[in-house]
This record gives structure tokens, sequence and C-alpha cells, in this order.
């Protein structure tokens, strides 16, 4: 890209424009530097055909749709892939993955054909000229027909593909399908993770990438950042002042981040097998979890102020010692034909995490995933001190714990030691508790990558992993990764259904949390 190509593309990237998009993010209302525009957009979804594109994407853009955040007169849709098919035939696989328990409704299938309607197919391969011409073509016809004038029109290109062929695809995207920018138009693409495999690979793929594209248009996407909890996650920590005083070493123990699912890699043992939990979780969900949960304030919500808070609080991580590790393996995993006979993958990764820095010094943070278990949960397990001067005697009842619920049953509660009501002088465990079922009754939360996507089309960069984060992301475990595939540790094999490897729970307790007995949150039913 010549320099003087890509500084416009940045400059049109800022420009702020009167919109038709609805924006209602309190990010707007406090300096964001996000776009709001209008005119022509189409979004392109390149791997149209597969698993991603049909479960999240297009489901994604559909409740988008619903909500008016797609106006018909702006919008169209390209699903671009390799497998031969038409428009209705794309059209065919994505409809049953479009509903939210609502399908029943007249006004449902009406929504349902109308955003169909809005979806081309585009059939060509990731490295070859003439698919890209085609789609440029397809796409360009769109932005005559609404009459867009050259350099206002957005283009949006969405890689849900395997990282393999980003390179290629990006190459081809800006070869053939770029938009002119003068007139405040814009080009972005949007990259899965798997983002590397390490810290080479990555910085390799980023390398290429940067040559073709500047920083303000590439949207690495971690759906963990589109959470409701996630996202709610700075104003809980920076908007409270009961927080304020107790975030510290002083005052917490340790801290436990959790993704547990009660399923196996079903269906997708060959991708799992290549790159394991750590990859598929704990590098970017969990540890984009851990950033929001540890790191200092922002001087403002500005993406940029926002980033580097995160990679300043990464590099404060120290090396992860092997005794601070427990892999596991579920019996059976092997069983997939898809997946090598002699696999060294963890499904099941503990790993604790040590900060230096002044206010986290000495508090353990457990990173902690798994697949095949016994629940599916996600969750941060934030456990306090002892108090001293223990003069009810009920220490061995618990600790204080906050405890954010990520998934399912979205929550948060405070577990705390009250009396027993009654006539005697006892103490019992109980919990303050913010359910949001129970709380924003009537309300629904929107799905991770409806967020995001609709982030990518206001130009709000706030949730997506730069450049440097990632570096630093990698360079946490890359050792780690690469002692695992040498070998040198393995995975300790664990039952399907169960809690993982015990060898995970004493990792844990000599970390030092303490396991409240006797005791167990309910979500309130309404
Ligand atoms: N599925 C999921 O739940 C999640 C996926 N992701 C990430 O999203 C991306 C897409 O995932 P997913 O949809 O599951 O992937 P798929 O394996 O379904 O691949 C998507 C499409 O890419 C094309 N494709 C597949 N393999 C190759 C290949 N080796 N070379 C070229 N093209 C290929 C196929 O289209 P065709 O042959 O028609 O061209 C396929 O339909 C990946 O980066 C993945 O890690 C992230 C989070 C969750
Ligand atoms: O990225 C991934 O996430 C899913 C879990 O996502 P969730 O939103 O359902 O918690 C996981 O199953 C998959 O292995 C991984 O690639």
């Amino acid at each position: 890209m010549g320099s003087s190509e890509s500084s416009q593309v940045i400059k049109s990237d800022s420009f702020s424009e009167t919109s038709s998009l609805k924006s209602d993010s309190f990010t707007d209302r406090v300096e964001s530097e996000s776009t709001l525009e209008s005119g022509c957009l189409s979004i392109v979804v390149l791997g149209a055909s597969g698993d991603l594109a049909k479960k999240k994407t297009f489901p994604a853009l559909f409740h988008l749709f619903q909500q008016g955040f797609l106006p018909p007169n702006e919008v169209y849709i390209f699903g671009y892939a390799r497998t031969k098919l038409s428009d209705d035939g794309l059209r065919d696989r994505i409809r049953g993955h479009l509903g939210k328990g609502n399908e029943a409704s007249s006004e449902f299938s009406e929504a349902v054909s109308k955003f169909l309607q809005l979806i081309k197919y585009v059939s060509g391969s990731y490295d070859s000229d003439e698919g890209f011409k085609l789609l440029d073509k397809e796409i360009s016809l769109h932005e005559q027909s609404k009459n867009s004038h050259e350099g206002s029109s957005r283009r949006l290109f969405y890689l849900a593909l395997p990282p393999s062929v980003y390179p290629s695809v990006c190459k081809m995207i800006r070869k053939h399908c770029m938009n002119q920018s003068d007139l405040g138009g814009w080009t972005r693409i949007v990259v899965e993770k798997p983002f590397g495999k390490d810290l080479s690979s990555a910085e390799e793929l980023s390398a290429q990438l940067g040559e073709l594209f500047n920083e303000q248009q590439i949207y690495r996407i971690d759906h963990y950042l589109g959470k409701e909890l996630v996202q709610n996650l700075l104003v809980l920590r920076f908007a409270n002042r009961l927080f304020l005083p107790l975030w510290n070493r002083d005052n917490i123990d340790n801290i436990q981040i959790v993704f547990r699912e009660d399923f196996g890699t079903e269906g997708r043992g060959g991708y799992f097998d290549e790159y394991g939990i750590i990859r598929d979780i704990i590098q970017n969900h969990l540890l984009q979890v851990f950033c929001l949960v540890a790191m200092e304030k922002p001087i403002s919500l500005k993406p940029e102020h926002i980033r580097d808070e995160k990679v300043k609080f990464l590099q404060s991580v120290l090396p992860i010692k092997d005794e601070d590790v427990v892999l596991g393996q579920y019996e059976g995993y092997k069983d997939d034909p898809t997946v090598s006979k002699d696999s060294n993958t963890p499904t099941f990764a503990t790993a604790v995490l040590r900060i230096h820095n002044e206010r986290w010094e000495g508090v353990p943070f457990i990173l902690k995933a798994g697949k095949a278990l016994n629940s599916r949960k996600a969750e941060i397990r934030v456990q306090f001190k002892d108090v001293p001067g223990d003069i009810f005697k009920c220490k061995k009842q618990g600790r204080n714990e906050f405890v954010i619920r990520l998934q399912p049953s979205e929550a948060m509660y405070m577990k705390l030691t009250v009396k027993q009501p009654g006539l005697e002088m006892s103490t019992i465990q109980s919990e303050l508790d913010l359910s949001y079922r129970q709380r924003y009754q009537g309300v629904t939360i929107p799905e991770a990558y409806e967020r995001l996507i609709l982030d990518t089309i206001r130009g709000d960069q706030q949730h997506f992993v730069r450049r440097d984060e990632l570096k630093v992301a990698w360079e946490i475990f890359t050792p780690l990764l690469h002692r695992i595939d040498d070998g040198e540790l393995k995975p300790i094999p664990y039952k399907p259904g169960s809690r993982g490897p015990k060898e995970a729970d004493e990792l844990l307790s000599r970390a030092g949390y303490v396991q409240t007995h006797g005791y167990i949150w309910i979500p309130p039913t309404l």
C-alpha cells in the first residue's frame, strides 16, 4: 500500500458524519472516535459456506437487521466461498440458524425473508484473481444501484476462514476489491482467531497483513470481548467506589478465570488437535478477560487508551513456570479419526499467572479451561483474604468471594458471611445477588458477534485486539506451548463429564484458593 493511500484511509476512518445507523452506546457519549456514517454498505462474508458463518456471522447480521442497524436501502450482504452454491442455496443453509425463540410469528418470517433477499452468493477460490474480480464487480453493481458516490461507499470483509488463507485472501481484496476512501468511504477486514500458532507465526501473519492494510482497517475479533458481562467489567471496576480500594493485593487472595464446556471437540477434532485448549481459549478469550479484570484504569474510553493499558498490563506478566501448569486430555479424545493417535494436545489446562506490578504482586491469577467437563460455564471468581481477628469463629465457613458469571445465566454475586436469622448468634454463608434474568426481565442480551460486527461498522476498535497486544499475548504463552508441542509436558487423562484432572484442584489449593464447602449459589428462577 502506498503511504499516501494509507494515510488517506486513516483519515477517512476518523471522519465523523451524520448517520442513519442507530447509535446508543455510552462510548459515543464519552468522546469515542467511532464513526457514524451513512451510505452504501457492502458486507462480505468470506467462508460463507462454513460453520462459523452459518452459526454466528449470518445470525448476528440478521439480528442487527431486525433491530434496524442494517437498513435495506443501504446494505447488501455477499457470501463468498469455493463451494458451488446458488444465492438460494446459501439462503437455505443459513435460514434455520437465524431464530432466537420467536420463530413462529409471521413478523419473524417476514423479517427472515427480507433479510435473505439482501444476500448474494459469489463462488471463487481464495487465491485467484477471477473470483475477486467477480466479487468486486458484484459489489460495484450494488453500489451503483444505490447511486453511491465513488469514494463514499463502505466495504466490510469478514474472514470466516481458516487463518492459513488470510494472506492470500487479503492480497486479493487489496488488489481487486478496495474502496476509494476520499469521500469518507472505507474498507475494513475482520479476522478471526486463532491468529497464528505462536509468537513467530503470529508476527509473520501480522506483518503480511500489515503490508496490505493499516491497523485502523484490521479488526481482530475475540468474541469474548462482546459478551455482556465482559463489557461490564470496566464499568464495574471504575464506576463503583466500592471496588476501588478493594481491588488489589492487600485485599484479594487469588482470582480464577474459568471456562468449562460439557462437550468435547465434536466435529472440530482436526482443527482442535493442531491448536489445543491453550491456543483455542486461554491465550485469547481468557487472557482478554484477565486484562479487563486486572489492568489499570485507562485515561479515557478511547480504544487506544484502553488497549495501551492492556498491553502495559500484559507486559508485567511473569514467565509461566511448569509447576504452575496442569494439563489434561479427556479419555476418548483420540477416538476421533481426525485426531492423531499419539496426540499430546491438551483439552484441559490450568495455568497460574503471576504479575510483577504494584497492584498484583503475589496474587495468583488462575486461568482454567476445559472441554468435556461436568458443566458448561464461564466465570471470574475473586476470592478475598481472610478477615483478621476472627471473633465469630467463622473463618472455616468460607471467604468472601465476588463472582461474575459470564455464562450461562449472567449474574454477579458476592458471597458473604451473615448472621443466621433466628435467636442464636451463629453465622452462615449467603450472597448479594444481581441475576440478570431476574433484574432485567424482558431485556434481550445481544449476542457477542452482534455487538462486535456493529462496532466494526461504526469503526470502534475498543473491543478488538491490537497488533502489539496480540504480540504480548503470544509472548506469554509461546514458551509453554513449545514445551507442550515438543512433548516435554504431557496431559493427564481425565474422564469426560468430570472436573478434569484432580491435580488441577491440587494446584488451585497450592495457589491459595480455599473452597467453600456446603454452599452453592443457585441462579434465581422467575
Ligand atoms: N466454528 C466456530 O465455532 C468458531 C470458529 N472460529 C474461527 O473462525 C474461522 C472459521 O471457522 P469455521 O467456519 O469453523 O471453519 P470451517 O472449517 O467451516 O471453514 C470455513 C470455510 O472455509 C473454507 N475452507 C475450509 N478449509 C479450507 C482450507 N484448508 N483452505 C481454504 N478454504 C478452506 C470452506 O469453504 P469453501 O470450501 O466453500 O471455500 C469452509 O466452508 C476460523 O478461523 C476459526 O478458527 C472462531 C470461533 C468459533
Ligand atoms: O472460540 C471458541 O469459543 C467456543 C466457546 O464460545 P462460547 O461463546 O460458547 O463460550 C469454543 O467452543 C470453541 O472451541 C472456541 O474455538
